[in-house]
């Protein structure tokens, strides 16, 4: 079953978002910038680029937020692709097609945002090139699905990326990163009033997945190869998985 995407429309941000001149900018993404002394835009750029997207090609960025990915992706495919930002959060939608309208180029006519399930894809088989997700499958709740729903829609040889922080192995990178949380993360959350959103993180990285346990999950969906990799010191990492 193939769902026409229909582009949700745009509004005005309020509330948790703040404006600039010519950008909706969640508060969320400018603490990024803060924590990760803007960091976080290169693993983006990273998760993107390893996902092979290229100019033409019809790609899928899952659990796409605010859309940060999405928005390199589009950049990567030009007018020619097409660009599809899967979340089931509404509200995160919004946002992300507010961003679009604020923030705009050419390209970004390329982006359809789409209400939808990681473990029910509304798309047909073989649909996608590539697709990425940006800190997403750890707060999935069924991972192996979510691995087989992204290789289901992948055409036969092409990239799902899948960006999240790395649950490591290094007893040292696995208290930095258990200190930082605590110690740097959520105080300065608390600051943007986002001690909610952050708060879990701790909880949430101890029951993911670690880099080798990831590659075993993309093999096991039905994956061709898989490999992980380490990016900030270790703190983060980004699976590549080729169907
Ligand atoms: C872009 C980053 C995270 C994405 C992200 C993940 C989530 O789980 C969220 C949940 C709710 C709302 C938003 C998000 C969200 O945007 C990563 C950038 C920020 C990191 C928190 C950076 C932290 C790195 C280290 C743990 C701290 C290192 C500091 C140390 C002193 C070197
Ligand atoms: C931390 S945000 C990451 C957003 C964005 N990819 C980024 O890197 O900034 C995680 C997103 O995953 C979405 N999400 C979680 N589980 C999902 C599911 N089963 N299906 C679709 N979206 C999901 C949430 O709504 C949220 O917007």
């Amino acid at each position: 079953m193939s769902v026409p995407p229909t582009p949700l429309s745009s509004f005005r941000c309020i509330g948790k978002y703040c404006t600039d001149d010519s950008a909706a900018v969640p508060r969320s993404l400018q603490l990024n910038d803060v924590l990760s002394l803007g960091q976080h835009r290169t693993w983006k750029r990273i998760c993107v680029s390893w996902s092979m997207a290229k100019r033409g090609d019809r790609v899928l960025d899952l659990c796409c937020g605010s859309g940060d990915l999405a928005f390199l992706l589009s950049q990567k495919v030009g007018l020619d692709g097409e660009v599809m930002g899967v979340d089931f959060s509404g509200q995160q939608l919004q946002t992300a097609a507010s961003r679009q309208d604020q923030r705009w180029k050419a390209c970004y006519k390329n982006i359809k945002w789409i209400e939808g399930d990681a473990l029910d894809l509304p798309f047909t088989d073989r649909y996608f090139d590539a697709v990425t997700v940006g800190y997403g499958l750890r707060n999935v709740v069924d991972r192996p699905k979510a691995m087989r729903e992204i290789l289901r829609v992948l055409k036969p040889g092409s990239r799902a990326s899948v960006l999240d922080f790395n649950k490591s192995s290094s007893f040292f990178t696995a208290s930095l990163q258990s200190w930082a949380i605590d110690n740097v993360v959520v105080p300065l959350a608390s600051s943007y009033g986002l001690t909610e959103e952050y708060k879990y993180l701790k909880s949430s990285i101890s029951q993911y997945l670690t880099g080798e346990e990831l590659e075993k999950l993309a093999k096991e969906a039905g994956f061709s190869s898989a490999k992980h990799y380490e990016l900030g010191g270790g703190l983060m990492g980004n699976l590549v998985a080729t169907r």
